[in-house]
C-alpha cells in the first residue's frame, strides 16, 4: 500500500495545437497532506489538473491517483475514480445556477453511491452541516438558487460539494482570487480544517505565492517542470 494519493512520474504534456507545457519527471501528493502548488498564470497549473483528474491525457509518463494510472483506465473507471475519490473546486465554481445551495452540494452524490454510503443520516442535513462549517452560516441562504448568492459565498458551495461524501483528494485550482486578503485566508483555514477532519489530501493551486504559509508543503511549478513552454 501506498501513502501516495497522486503520483506523478516523467509526465509530459503538449496540447495539439502548441509546445510542451508540462515536463515534471516526479511530482507527488501525500494521503492528508495540504500542499499548495504555485505558478504564474499560463504556467500549466490547470492543464496538470486536467491531467490528474483524468479530463486529459498525458503525452507521455504516468498520472497514478489513488495507485491507478489514469492513462491505462478505460473512460468509465476513469469517471468513476473521478466520481469518488477526486473533489474539484472549479476556478469559476461551476455550480448549476437553477439548483439551489443544498441541491448543488448534494450533487455528487447522485454520481456517486460510494461517497452517498459514507454519510450515515440525510444528505440535505449533511450538505448543510458542512456549509455551516465552511462558513455559510445564515440558513436563509440555503434554500436559494446559487446564482443569487456573493462570490465569496459560492465559493463555500463550491468547497462544500467537493468535500460532500469525504473524498481522499480535494483539489482547488484557485478559487479565491476575487475576495479580499482576509477573507480568502479565513476560507482557505476552513477549507484545510475541514480537509484535516475528513482525512482529505488538499491540493491548492494558486498565482499566489503569499498563501504557502497556510500550508504543509509548497511546491512551485516552475520548479518541477523542465518544459520550455513554461512562463
Ligand atoms: N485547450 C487548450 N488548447 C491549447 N492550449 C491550451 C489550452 N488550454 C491551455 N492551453 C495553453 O497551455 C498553457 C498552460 O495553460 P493553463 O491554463 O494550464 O495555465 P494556468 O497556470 O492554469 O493559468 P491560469 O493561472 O491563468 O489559469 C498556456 O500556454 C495555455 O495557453
Amino acid at each position: 500500500m501506498t501513502d501516495l494519493v497522486i503520483s506523478i512520474e516523467e509526465l509530459r504534456f503538449s496540447w495539439p495545437s502548441g509546445g510542451e507545457v508540462l515536463n515534471i519527471e516526479r511530482f507527488d501528493l501525500n494521503a492528508g497532506e495540504r500542499l499548495f502548488l504555485r505558478g504564474p498564470s499560463g504556467s500549466g497549473k490547470s492543464t496538470l489538473l486536467g491531467l490528474i483528474a483524468g479530463v486529459l491525457e498525458p503525452s507521455a509518463g504516468h498520472v497514478n491517483v489513488l495507485g491507478k494510472d489514469m492513462a491505462k483506465l478505460r473512460p468509465a473507471s476513469r469517471d468513476r475514480i473521478r466520481a469518488d475519490h477526486l473533489g474539484v473546486i472549479f476556478q469559476m465554481f461551476n455550480l448549476v445556477p437553477y439548483l439551489s445551495v443544498v441541491g448543488n452540494v448534494t450533487l455528487p452524490l447522485k454520481f456517486s453511491p460510494a461517497r452517498r454510503k459514507a454519510i450515515s443520516g440525510d444528505t440535505d442535513e449533511e450538505a448543510r452541516r458542512l456549509l455551516a462549517r465552511l462558513g455559510l452560516t445564515d440558513t436563509a441562504l440555503l434554500d436559494r438558487r446559487v446564482s443569487d448568492l456573493s462570490v465569496g459565498q459560492q465559493q463555500r458551495v463550491a468547497a462544500a460539494r467537493a468535500m460532500i461524501g469525504g473524498p481522499e483528494i480535494v483539489i482547488a485550482d484557485e478559487p479565491t482570487s476575487a475576495l479580499d486578503a482576509d477573507a480568502r485566508d479565513r476560507f482557505i483555514e476552513l477549507l484545510s480544517e475541514e480537509a484535516a477532519c475528513t482525512g482529505a489530501a488538499l491540493l491548492f493551486v494558486s498565482h499566489d505565492a503569499s498563501l504557502a504559509r497556510l500550508f504543509d508543503r509548497a511546491v512551485d511549478l516552475r520548479e518541477i517542470n523542465k518544459a520550455g513552454a513554461a512562463a
